[in-house]
């Protein structure tokens, strides 16, 4: 099977960068490997060379443009971009999707759901420039999933939200339809709610068999999986390790979009500085006191917001610590050499 570019998520966006550097071809990122990339054409899977530059500068789902010999020379500017904070105790950013159209937050409808969560989630998909379809699970099992979908509707005015069955092929293809052909998902919840399953009957792959299809197919072995497959409507699904382990990261945008009605509200404050606690004339605790507002909400915009300083804060310093050490190893090195010399 042929895949056109649009096939494999193409748009004005992208041509239009590649019309400023015609002579390069375009190319999809579907793994990043430390001394290359593996990107994807109308032709087929090719490695790429990044020529100096680190290959942690580039994620699953980016479009390069690369020359004749397949080194990549541009780094096509993204539509949007998941990122989080490398694991362990280092605080350095990794990036873990690129160019995501649509991030499906899945919940059940059982003991899972929970409202904070859903903001999180919703914050870090407007933050990256993805449109958040929440996906609420195990309706079969639930007496009135309704009130679920209810309570996850009251977050946002417009949001999608969609309450399945993951093992019914009609409700996957529901979940489908908000992903068409050419465009890029990615799922992201909590552990047990349903990702595995939707992701399995979204690509028709189960993921023991996935590896073997593609070597088959491609008649070659390859060690390690390709992080971009091809949905059963051409949609296409990241899923890497990454992906599953989301954070919220520089999130203060996403956060304040996701809480616009309490920003909204603060703007009648008396006090621009209004720490909406007990100063006279706060508009956000009027709101409250005449139910307009939920208490709840305010904390939980409170609680995401130090989450989000916390998290922001530890990157810099991590960076700050970096440079620190760079300083000292070229003073140590400027040391040596100077001693050497007779
Ligand atoms: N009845 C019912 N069972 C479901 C539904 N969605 C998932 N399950 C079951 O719930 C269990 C967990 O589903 P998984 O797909 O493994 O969940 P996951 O989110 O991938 O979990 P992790 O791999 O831990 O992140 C499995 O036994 C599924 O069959 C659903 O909508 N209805
Ligand atoms: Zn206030």
């Amino acid at each position: 099977m042929t895949l056109t570019l649009s096939d494999l998520g193409w748009s004005s966006h992208f041509a239009a960068q590649h019309a400023a550097n015609p002579s390069c071809n375009p190319f999809r990122v579907h793994a990043v490997h430390r001394d290359r990339l593996i990107g994807v054409n109308t032709q087929g899977d090719f490695p790429l060379l990044t020529s100096g530059r680190p290959t942690g500068d580039f994620t699953v789902g980016d479009w390069v443009l690369a020359d004749s010999q397949n080194r990549v020379q541009h780094l096509l500017d993204r539509r949007s971009l998941l990122q989080r904070r490398a694991a362990g105790t280092s605080a350095e950013v990794q990036l873990i999707a690129a160019n995501v159209d649509v991030l499906f937050i899945v919940s059940s409808c059982n003991a899972d759901f929970n409202l904070a969560r859903l903001e999180r989630y919703l914050a870090m998909a407007h933050q990256a420039g993805c449109y958040p379809v929440v996906v609420l699970t195990k309706a079969d099992t639930c007496a009135d999933p309704q009130t679920y979908a209810g309570r996850a509707q009251s977050l946002a005015p417009f949001l999608t939200v969609l309450t399945v069955n993951a093992l019914d092929r009609s409700d996957v293809q529901q979940i489908l339809s908000w992903c068409p052909a050419g465009q890029t998902a990615a799922l992201v919840g909590s552990s047990g709610v349903g990702k595995t399953t939707l992701a399995n009957a979204m690509t028709g792959l189960s993921e023991d068999t996935a590896g073997i299809r593609e070597d088959d197919a491609r008649g070659r072995h390859t060690t390690t999986a390709r992080a971009l497959h091809q949905m059963v409507n051409r949609g296409w699904l990241v899923d890497t390790p990454g992906m599953r382990a989301l954070r919220l990261l520089d999130a203060q945008d996403g956060v304040d979009e996701v809480f616009s009605d309490i920003l909204d509200l603060a703007e009648g404050c008396r006090f621009s500085d209004c720490q909406h606690q007990a100063e006279p004339g706060c508009a956000v605790q009027n709101a409250i006191a005449d139910g307009v507002l939920d208490a709840d909400r305010l904390e939980r915009w409170r609680k995401l917001r130090r989450e989000d300083q916390r998290n922001s804060e530890s990157v810099a310093q991590s960076r700050a610590r970096d440079k620190a050490f760079g300083k000292m190893v070229r003073s140590v090195m400027q040391e040596k050499k100077s001693r050497k010399r007779p």
